[in-house]
Formats: structure tokens, C-alpha cells, sequence
């Protein structure tokens, strides 16, 4: 079976300065998959890559077929991310930034009903502007917008960062909820707890190679821990 995201032997570079360094993984459909490692391992790069920020050489393939070039292929396809530090509309309501992801013609399962069931928060504010949320709805708001494209796979980049035990709890149950409805997940998280509770499987970065992964239990191991400095 075709994956939904594959990198074969991919290589990432910012004006020649090389990140990653001949990356291969599957992620199959409907899979949970944590990427950790340390700071500057080249995980946010990794995800980049679909996108071509950095400079790339090698294969990604989206349901075992070429990734393009265009800037909205990739959302086309059903990959959708939640880049680190929200980036939501602050001048736009709620329900207006939620209506923004709505940006591809895939069919599916999110409505703006269905993404305020998961995320009540967001019901109740739907017509206050986005700089009125907390830190933790605007990460909410972040991932109903990227919902609205109808991802076979959602990438997050750091989603628990500065938030409260109680508000990564909540993260947690949606994303869960998510997850069950089966959509696939890439999680790139410094807190590995949300990997664990969530994640079937992981992959570790070291300085831009892929060190290490498996199931998710494995996680525990010293070796893992020593490599990625938990
Ligand atoms: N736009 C950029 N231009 C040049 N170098 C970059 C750029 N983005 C990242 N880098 C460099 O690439 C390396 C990997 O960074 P990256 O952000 O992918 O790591 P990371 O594992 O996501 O780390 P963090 O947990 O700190 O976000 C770092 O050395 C960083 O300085």
C-alpha cells in the first residue's frame, strides 16, 4: 500500500548550509507518528521540506506519487500543518479563521460544526476576534482551520509549546479524537509525553539524520532517551 507522506533519501539545506542528510520514512495511512529530537535536530525542517522552504534533493511522495513544487500541493493532497507559533488571523474572527482553511476542494468530514463539536472552546467565542483567545484556543484555532482542508494527514510542529498541563490535556483528547476518526498524524513535540499518549510510533533526528524510531514504547529505552536527551 502507498503511504500518504514518504521521504526517500531526502536532503534539506538553507543556503548551502546542509540540515538533513538523507531522511527516509513512511508514514501510512492513519498512522500516529511522533518526531523528536533535540533542538535543532532538523525537525521543523523535515517538515518544511514539504513545502520546499529549505532547499531539497531526494523523493517525497504523497500516496506514492511525486510531490510538486506549487505552494498549495500539498494542501491539494491532503497534507495540512500547524506551523509552531499559531500564526492565526488576529484581525479575523474565530469562525473567520476557520473558514480560511477551507481553501481546497476535498470532501470529508469537517464542517465548521463539526471542528466547534471538537473544540467547544471555540464555539462559544466564535465571533470574538482571534486575539482575544488564550495561547491554548489559538493552537486550537490553529488546528480547526487546518482541519477544514480535509488532511489525510495533519503535521504539528511544537503544538504544546507554552502551554498549561490542563491545556495539553485538552490538546491531547482532541487530537485523540482526531486521530480515531482516522486521519493520520506527524507530531513534532519536545514534550514526549503528548508523543506517548498519542503516538503508534516515533522517529529521532540527530543532527539531521534519522537516528532512530520504532514503536512507540520504545521510547522508554536509555538508548532513545541518551539520543534525544529526554
Ligand atoms: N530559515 C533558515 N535559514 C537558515 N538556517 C535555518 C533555517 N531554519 C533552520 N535553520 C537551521 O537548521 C537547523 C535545524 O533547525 P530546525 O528548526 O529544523 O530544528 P528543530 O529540530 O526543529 O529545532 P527546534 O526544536 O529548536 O525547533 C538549525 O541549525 C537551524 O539553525
Amino acid at each position: 500500500m502507498n503511504a500518504v507522506l514518504e521521504f526517500r533519501n531526502v536532503h534539506a539545506s538553507y543556503a548551502g548550509a546542509v540540515v538533513l542528510q538523507d531522511v527516509s520514512f513512511r508514514i501510512e495511512e492513519g498512522q500516529t507518528v511522533g518526531l523528536v529530537g533535540r533542538n535543532g535536530a532538523g525537525k521543523t525542517t523535515a517538515l518544511m521540506s514539504v513545502y520546499r522552504v529549505p532547499t531539497v534533493t531526494g523523493e517525497i511522495l504523497v500516496d506514492g506519487t511525486p510531490l510538486g513544487r506549487k505552494r498549495h500541493e500539498p494542501a491539494s493532497r491532503g497534507i495540512s500543518l500547524v506551523p509552531q507559533g499559531k500564526r492565526i488571523f488576529g484581525n479575523l474572527t474565530v469562525e473567520e479563521n476557520i473558514r480560511l482553511g477551507r481553501a481546497s476542494r476535498r470532501k470529508g468530514q469537517w464542517t465548521v460544526d463539526a471542528v466547534f463539536d471538537l473544540f467547544p472552546n471555540l464555539a462559544r467565542g466564535a465571533k470574538r476576534p482571534g486575539t482575544a483567545l488564550s495561547g491554548g484556543e489559538q493552537q486550537m484555532l490553529a488546528i480547526a482551520r487546518a482541519l477544514m482542508a480535509e488532511p489525510k494527514l495533519l503535521m504539528l510542529d511544537e503544538p504544546t509549546e507554552g502551554l498549561a498541563p490542563v491545556v495539553i490535556d485538552e490538546l491531547v483528547r482532541a487530537l485523540g479524537e482526531i486521530r480515531d476518526r482516522g486521519t493520520a498524524l506527524l507530531l513534532v513535540e519536545q514534550h514526549v509525553g503528548m508523543i506517548r499518549q498519542l503516538a503508534d510510533s516515533f522517529l529521532a533526528l540527530r543532527k539531521g539524520e534519522l537516528v532512530g524510531g520504532g514503536p512507540v514504547a520504545d521510547l522508554e529505552s536509555r538508548a532513545v532517551q541518551e539520543l534525544i536527551a529526554l
